[in-house]
């Protein structure tokens, strides 16, 4: 027989052993040591130095260890209550990706199973690692390598089983999830979420159903429908629910002649844990064309609605709205905007349908200043739900952007970039911090009402844990990590990290003792938004990401840490030359922008370029450009450039270099 199985929502709250801690994806701990009335003597016990890779990633903790993966799928494993390295396994997965490395930034999650630490990589390997050696048991490869995918998000563990699925809505891609047997690695089933060619037979009834919603030659382009996040599990019925992806085009016109729902994209998809078999679907954007996808963590809960017993499942997905569904027929109970919408009027609890603005689908190609931006009211920042309040707490992000969704499919060719997929503009000042904001806001899933919020200064902020000692831990990008009443919101602890923080924290027991976990340093998509998020600690080198762990009565001090900025570098061989920096700026805004920032002012993720020496050498350029010197630290080669383009957009930077000089920028 399998050993109990730590998952199970009825459990102690002792582990915390996968993404979301149990099956139901609540983010929250039944652990109460650390409450209102001793959180005031909660101190750090101790903290495990980082390098500059990746940190936007949860770690678990099992039977007093903590696993974690940085960068591409590095997994450590540390004594939890010493903070001491135990093992650390590289599956070299930069070097793997091939132009894949392109497209994604690492990743954000692992799980734990009967023993083993199960990890997605880039290059989509599956690899379950031995917990108590760190030595790898077995590897699968998820997808076919010549597909631009990666795997980000954390692989679920349940019933001797695990699910994954990928990345990947910049290119001509087919979402599915797969399920593997834990002990084996033995493919037991695949559900793909969109259908392929009609003229090939589908792989099931649903493909069937869902290609009557398809319009044209969809499947040349893909669809799209990737699973990047999102996966809730519910033992009771052996049910696995997935949260889609959008669109692939963006633009539901050339994807699908603007006709039809697009089904399963940008929904709600309950498959059988156990077959994969199809039992029902709840669409939230029929007709998806804003990147609008599904793909924000979903939490299983049990409400009393008007006066009776509900299983339901709630998410706050990117478009905007709080959804109630009941999980076990998939119908809507309620949906209300959870931070500003204006892209429908409302949600028709009738026929579960919203009701669209118009305008927002781009008539006669005209832009759309859309509410929220293509980054979502929330994103994959998890949310916690407390089943002893019965609140969710969301990690909102309030922006809008202006999109013109490109009509026409020469846009969205070559995919293999993290170039967005339609054209935007932010509708805020990318410089005042004032017009895009973050909030940490608890809502009432029963009354569909705010019952509190948060106001943080930037957009950008960190996932949420809620505990059974009435509180609700969330880190923010200005370097502090706190605590809240959860039912009042009233900050009851705060801790300086110095770094920012975007991931979530999480609680776990050993022995006596309850400890609560976070990883802090910036990654992932925030790039983009550095020029906002400049005023905080954001330069990818001199950044000090950490693992820190508190306990009550804990005493350590962070080390007084010296920001030292790079200065923008020298370049005395500077020539201005406008037509080749307006040329690489072209290329820049493709390829690089993402990762490195607007106006190569970066934060976060990768390097900023005005800081380093590299882009002054034509040599050292093409170097990293071309020979790929650079790909273990997950800078991937552009070795399709020719040397013209490379100087291009070395010609951009160091512009934007001399600019930082000369103060103007
Ligand atoms: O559709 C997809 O396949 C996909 C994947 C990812 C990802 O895995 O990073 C993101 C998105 N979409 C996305 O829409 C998005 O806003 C996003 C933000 C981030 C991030 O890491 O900050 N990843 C992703």
């Amino acid at each position: 027989p399998r050993p109990a199985e730590p998952y199970l929502d009825g459990s102690d709250g002792k582990d915390w052993p996968g993404y979301g801690r149990s099956f139901g994806e609540q983010h929250y701990s039944p652990l109460t040591q650390i409450d209102g009335k001793t959180v005031g003597d909660l101190g750090l016990a101790w903290w495990f130095d980082l390098g500059p890779e990746n940190s936007a990633t949860q770690p678990i903790a099992v039977d007093g260890v903590l696993y974690f993966g940085v960068g591409h799928s590095i997994v450590h494993a540390i004594d939890a209550k010493t903070g001491k390295l135990l093992w650390r396994h590289d599956p070299h997965a930069a070097e793997a990706a091939g132009p894949n490395l392109r497209l994604g930034w690492g990743s954000r999650g692992i799980a734990w199973g009967n023993g083993k630490i199960y990890t997605g990589t880039q290059d989509g390997r599956l690899i379950a690692i031995d917990a108590r050696t760190g030595k790898e048991v077995w590897s699968v490869q998820t997808f076919d390598k010549n597909q631009p995918t990666y795997i980000s998000g954390a692989p679920r563990y349940y019933a001797g089983k695990v699910i994954v699925g990928f990345g990947g809505d910049m290119g001509k891609v087919r979402g599915y999830v797969t399920t593997y047997d834990a002990d084996t690695g033995k493919q037991l089933w695949r559900f793909y979420t969109v259908p392929g060619n009609p003229a090939d037979g589908f792989e099931n009834k649903a493909m069937e159903m869902a290609a009557g919603t398809w319009s044209g030659e969809w499947w040349k382009y893909g669809g799209g429908g990737t699973v990047w996040n999102a996966i809730s599990y519910d033992p009771e019925t052996d049910t696995i629910f997935l949260g889609t992806g959008n669109g692939y085009p963006w633009n539901h016109k050339v994807r699908s002649g603007g006709k039809g729902d697009n089904l399963f994209l940008a929904s709600v998809v309950a498959v059988s844990g156990s077959t994969g078999e199809y039992k029902w679907h709840y669409q939230q954007n029929p007709g998806e064309t804003w990147d609008y996808n599904a793909a924000m963590d979903m939490a299983l809960a049990d409400l009393t609605i008007a006066g009776k017993p509900r299983k339901v499942l709630v998410t706050a997905p990117k478009n905007g709205i709080f959804y109630v569904i009941d999980r076990v027929t998939g119908k809507l109970i309620s949906a209300e905007p959870y931070t500003k919408v204006n892209w429908a009027s409302k949600i028709d609890l009738a026929t579960g349908r919203p009701v669209e603005n118009p305008d927002a689908r781009y008539p006669d190609g005209k832009t759309f200043t859309i509410w929220p931006s293509s980054a979502g009211g929330h994103s994959w920042q998890p949310m916690a739900y407390s089943p002893a309040t019965r609140l969710a707490y969301i990690p909102v992000i309030n922006a809008g952007m202006t999109i013109r969704d490109e009509p026409d499919l020469a846009h969205y060719k070559p995919p293999l970039d993290r170039s967005s997929g339609g054209s935007f503009i932010p509708d805020f000042d990318v410089k005042d911090p004032k017009q895009a904001t973050g909030a940490l806001v608890a809502w009432d899933p029963v009354t569909q009402k705010k019952k509190w919020s948060v106001e943080h200064p930037t957009l950008a902020n960190g996932g949420v844990m809620a505990t059974a000692g009435g509180l609700v831990f969330q880190g923010t990008v200005d370097g502090s990590f706190k605590a809240y009443d959860a039912a009042t919101g009233k900050t009851v602890w705060s801790f300086a990290t110095g770094t920012p923080i975007v991931a979530p924290p999480i609680s776990y027991r050993v022995g006596d003792t309850q400890y609560v976990t976070i990883i802090t340093g910036l990654g992932t998509g925030l790039a983009m938004w550095a020029p906002i998020l400049s005023r905080y600690n954001i330069d990818p080198r001199s950044q000090k990401r950490r693992v820190l762990t508190f306990a009550i009565g804990a005493r350590a001090k962070l080390p007084a840490d010296k920001h030292s900025v790079q200065p923008i570098a020298a370049d005395p061989e500077f020539a201005p030359n406008p037509a080749s920096a307006a040329a690489g700026a072209v290329i820049y805004m493709k390829h690089c922008v993402v990762c490195h920032g607007f106006g190569a002012v970066s934060g976060s993720h990768a390097p900023d370029l005005r800081r380093s020496t590299i882009p002054t050498s034509p040599e050292a350029f093409a170097s990293v450009l071309r020979e790929g010197a650079l790909v273990s630290g997950g800078m991937p080669r552009f070795e399709e450039f020719t040397d013209r383009q490379r100087e291009d957009v070395r010609q951009y930077i160091r512009t934007e270099m001399q600019k930082g000089r000369a103060g103007t920028r």
